[in-house]
Parts: structure tokens; sequence; C-alpha cells
């Protein structure tokens, strides 16, 4: 609520006010400020709110992005993790849905707000499906420091020699109204493509210069954002997800 502390009046001009009425001249009458309509009530998670608010479990910068994109026509706010000062979220789990759902937990437990949390990675199909759900640590096994651009180069040496060069982005959306949620929105999407030789592009994040599309003859890195977020594994996945929140959570609205 905006609580304005009224302005003082400066004794210069409580002086002017003063020989102002003494001179008789009549008092504007102020006009009613017209209240602005009530907004629609668009959460069923807290009535007493206007518009919803749902929290991003995510501390991944590019994930945020796609996301917030991806997911504006809800017409929701969408808060990010960080700005709410939510900590990061262990991810122990062997599956894309349980480390979604344990970091939407997490990030609903801390903030008291909904959450939509992703869990993502890379699965090559010469290596079993690894690195799956350690992917963002993929570089650490093999003595790098943690980061998206050790990542790709430990991906190329592994990949070495490697004929078989298929590989799938996928990503798991899981939404909670509260984090005792009994029934958690789930939304998968999953791209198929082939790791490249060498990067190539400036454009997204993670994997995207070597994650080639044969559909497009380019890496997700050459892609634009939008071109990747109507293509990508993430995408498919916050479309699904928008769709399941309107239905479940917004009954009733456009
Ligand atoms: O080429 C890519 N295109 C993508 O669209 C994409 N999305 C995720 N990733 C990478 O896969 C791992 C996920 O790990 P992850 O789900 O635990 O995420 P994260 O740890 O980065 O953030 P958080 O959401 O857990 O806070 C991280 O290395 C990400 O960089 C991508 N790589
Ligand atoms: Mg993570």
């Amino acid at each position: 609520m905006n609580v304005r502390s009224p302005k003082s009046t400066p004794p210069s001009a409580a002086l002017r006010k003063k020989s102002t009425t003494s001179k008789s001249t009549p008092k504007p009458i102020p006009k009613p400020t017209p209240k602005p309509p009530p907004k629609p009530n668009r959460c069923p998670c807290s009535p007493g709110d206007s518009t919803m608010q749902i929290v991003l479990a995510s501390g991944n910068r590019g994930k945020l992005a796609e996301l917030q994109s991806t997911l504006a026509p809800l017409g929701v706010e969408l808060i990010a993790q960080g700005t709410l000062g939510v900590p990061e979220a262990e991810e122990p789990h062997h599956t894309f849905l349980e480390n979604a759902l344990a970091k939407a937990r997490h990030a609903s437990a801390h903030s008291g707000l909904p959450a939509i949390a992703d869990d993502a990675g890379l699965c090559v199909d010469a290596f079993g499906g690894q690195p799956g759900v350690t992917t963002a640590d993929y570089a650490t096994r093999f003595g790098y420091p943690k980061s998206d651009a050790n990542n790709v180069r430990a991906l190329l040496e592994q990949m070495q020699g490697v004929e078989d060069r298929r590989a799938s982005m996928v990503c798991t959306l899981v939404a909670l109204r509260s984090a005792t949620d009994p029934e958690p929105l789930v939304a998968t999407g999953r791209v198929t493509g082939l790791i490249t030789r060498t990067p190539v592009g400036d454009q997204g994040f993670g994997f995207d210069p070597v994650m080639f599309l044969p559909a497009f003859g380019k890496t997700f890195a050459e892609l634009p954002t939008d071109v990747k977020n109507a293509h990508s594994h993430r995408g498919q996945a916050a479309r699904t997800m928008l769709a399941l929140i309107r239905e479940r959570w917004l009954p009733g609205l456009p």
C-alpha cells in the first residue's frame, strides 16, 4: 500500500496562503479524484491480490529471459527468485521432473508465492542420455571450473572421434500454487539436433552454439531469440504450461 506522508508546508508558503485567504478570494472547490475501477481478481491463490505474482525458480539468466518472454501473455507478474532473495536450491535427483519439483517447492517456500521451476539438460545419444540432470556441472567432471563455455569445451573434447552426434535438449517445467500443492502442473519439451564439431553463433546460452538443428541448417546460437523460443524444448514446455495455468489457475479469464 502506498502511504504518502503529507508534504509539510514551508513557513513562507504558509504566510502566502494566509494573506490570500484574507483577501476573501473564493476558494476553488477541489475536484474529487476519480477512483480507478477495481481490477479483476486474477489470483485464486491470494484472493486479495489483483495481479497474480509467480516466482520463477531459476538463477539462470538465459532461462529467465526465455520464460518471461514466452509466459508474458499470461498477464501475471513473473519475478525472478534472485530479486526476492531466494537462494539456489539443491538439485539432488535423478530426473528432471524431481529436480524441477524440488526447485519450485524451494522457491515457493521461501517466497510464499506460487512458483515455476525449469530443469533442463543435454542428453547425448552416444553417451546413453548423459549428461542429463548433471548438465550444468558437466565441465567440472573434467577438471574445468563451472561455466557454459567450459561445458561446451568439455563436450567437444569428449565427443572427439564420436561419429553419432545426435543429442536432445530437454526441459521440464513444474508450477506449484504453494510449497505443499498436491497437484503440480507439469510441462515438458524436447528438441533433437546434432552436436557440431566447433561452436557457431553468439545468441542464447548453454550448449546453444553446438546444438545444430537440421531443419534450420543452423545452431540455436545462430537463431534470434523469438525463433529459438518458437522451436526450442523450453518454448514447447512453456506454451504447454501457459495453457495449463490458464485452465487450472485462472479459469474464466480470457
Ligand atoms: O544449449 C542450451 N540451451 C538451452 O536452452 C538450455 N537450457 C538449459 N541449458 C543448460 O543446461 C543446464 C541446465 O541445468 P539446470 O536446469 O540445473 O539450470 P541452471 O543450473 O543453469 O539454472 P537453475 O534453473 O537450476 O537455477 C545448464 O548448464 C544450462 O546452461 C541449456 N543449454
Ligand atoms: Mg541448476
